[in-house]
């Protein structure tokens, strides 16, 4: 791989659909070897539209709007950000030879969408999941629940961060799930999976990253497992490693090493999984970096941001920790345009501790606007570290 001057005719050019926090970052490791790039996002000064060489805002789920932009700006690679993207779009300039898709248009295809990445887990490859069944309105919603029996989750099949998520405790819920399913979903079209819950003791990241080895062949390597905890499916806290026993482990890599396979290309995954005792499920999986792997920028030498831009551009990779560590969010709090962050002082005398704040440009109560990061001798330090220096910051509204 060559590396050129960006804003040249040299420069390798990367293209971003989807510019949060996770872009952020992503753009930062990309700027380090000075490649350009080019931050797309549905609002206005979304966290890596502030740190790239050109941001525009285009609706995303529009194929034709997101053609024409890649004609215009003709990037080397296009790297999704986030799961709601018109997929035909990617598929025809992959097709075409436009541009890359990291790590591939099917991979996009198939993981923005729940039917379609637990199909091929559960159906194709076999891998350990809860039980699911999918639902097009609410009477069969009603039907799903009562096969898959309670208590169960529903989910819309577009959605992330737990958006539109609900648990069901008996058949009372199904209509109040409906409503909220419909309402989360990241499009309109309102197709839901009933998934039976999984009574696990922890559940774990696995970052994947695949990749180029010397020899030319696409290696696998894996990362210490991230445990963390979420709350009406999104997660407020993380840390590393995470201890699996052996079994658990080789089980562990063994679904992570199929599925990522399965879905092809170069790049950082997100294996998501749940645990008890030696058992193993396979829930989900992000084709690029999670949330979760926030972590990894404080516990590892080269974090799950810096991984995936040098599997991208097919640079070597080390995925070993450097330290215990945990991550700990920092909402909103408030619904508010341009708010400010008091107690960065007292959050940032905590040990070993790092806040990394967005930059969004509007907060809501839940929406994630920093992350609190900490290393220390354990993880169960670092978890108290973490989670003191989150709550020293306070967001604050500023009158404009
Ligand atoms: N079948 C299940 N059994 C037990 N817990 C579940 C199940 N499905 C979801 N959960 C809980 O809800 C959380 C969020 O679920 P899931 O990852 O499917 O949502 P998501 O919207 O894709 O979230 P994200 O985008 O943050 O990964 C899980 O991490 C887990 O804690
Ligand atoms: N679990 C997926 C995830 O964490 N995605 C991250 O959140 C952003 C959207 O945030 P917003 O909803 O606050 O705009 C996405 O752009 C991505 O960085
Ligand atoms: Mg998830």
């Amino acid at each position: 791989m060559r590396i050129g001057t960006p804003n040249s005719h040299s420069a390798v050019r990367v293209l971003l659909l989807g510019s949060g926090e996770l872009g952020k970052e992503v753009v930062i490791s990309l700027q380090r070897y000075g490649v350009e790039v080019i931050a797309v996002d549905r609002y206005p000064g979304a966290p890596a539209h502030q740190v790239a060489h050109r941001a525009h805002v285009v609706d995303m789920t529009d194929a034709a709007a997101i053609r024409t932009l890649i004609e215009r700006e003709r990037p080397h690679f296009i790297v999704p950000e986030i799961e709601a993207i018109a997929t035909d779009a990617l598929a025809d300039i992959e097709r075409l030879g436009l541009a890359k898709i990291v790590p591939n248009a099917r991979a996009v295809r198939l993981t923005m969408n729940r039917e379609g990445i637990r199909r091929l887990a559960a159906e194709e490859l076999g891998l350990p999941t809860s039980p699911y069944a999918f639902a097009d309105s609410c009477d069969a919603l009603a039907e799903a629940a009562a096969k898959i029996g309670f208590p169960c989750f529903v989910k819309p099949i577009m959605s992330s961060s737990g958006k539109g998520q609900s648990m069901l405790k008996g058949p009372d819920d199904v209509e109040a799930a409906w409503a909220h399913a419909r309402e989360g979903g990241r499009v309109k079209a309102c197709r839901v999976i009933v998934e039976g819950r999984i009574e696990f003791d922890f559940e774990i990241t696995l970052l994947t990253v695949r990749s180029p080895t010397p020899a030319g062949d696409a290696g696998i390597a894996f990362c210490e497992p991230i445990g963390h905890r979420q709350q009406g499916g999104d997660y407020v806290e993380s840390w590393q490693p995470q201890p699996l026993n052996p079994k658990a482990r080789e089980r562990a890599e063994a679904i992570a090493r199929s599925v990522v396979d399965a879905l092809g290309g170069r790049g950082l995954f997100g294996v998501e999984l749940f645990v008890r005792g030696d058992e193993v499920w396979f829930s989900e999986v992000s084709p690029r970096p999670h949330d979760t792997g926030m972590v990894t920028m404080i516990s590892q030498a080269q974090n799950e941001f810096e991984l995936h831009v040098r599997a991208i551009l097919g640079l070597p990779v080390d995925t070993a920790l450097r330290r215990p560590g945990a991550s700990a969010v920092i909402y909103g709090g408030m619904a508010a345009e341009g708010i400010a962050f008091e107690g960065l002082e007292q959050a940032l005398s905590v040990p070993e501790s790092e806040i990394r704040l967005f930059g969004k440009p509007e907060a809501f109560p839940r929406r994630r606007m920093g992350v609190a990061l900490a290393a220390a001798d354990t993880v169960d330090e670092a978890r108290r570290r973490a989670a003191q220096a989150a709550s020293a910051v306070r967001p604050v509204a500023v009158p404009a």
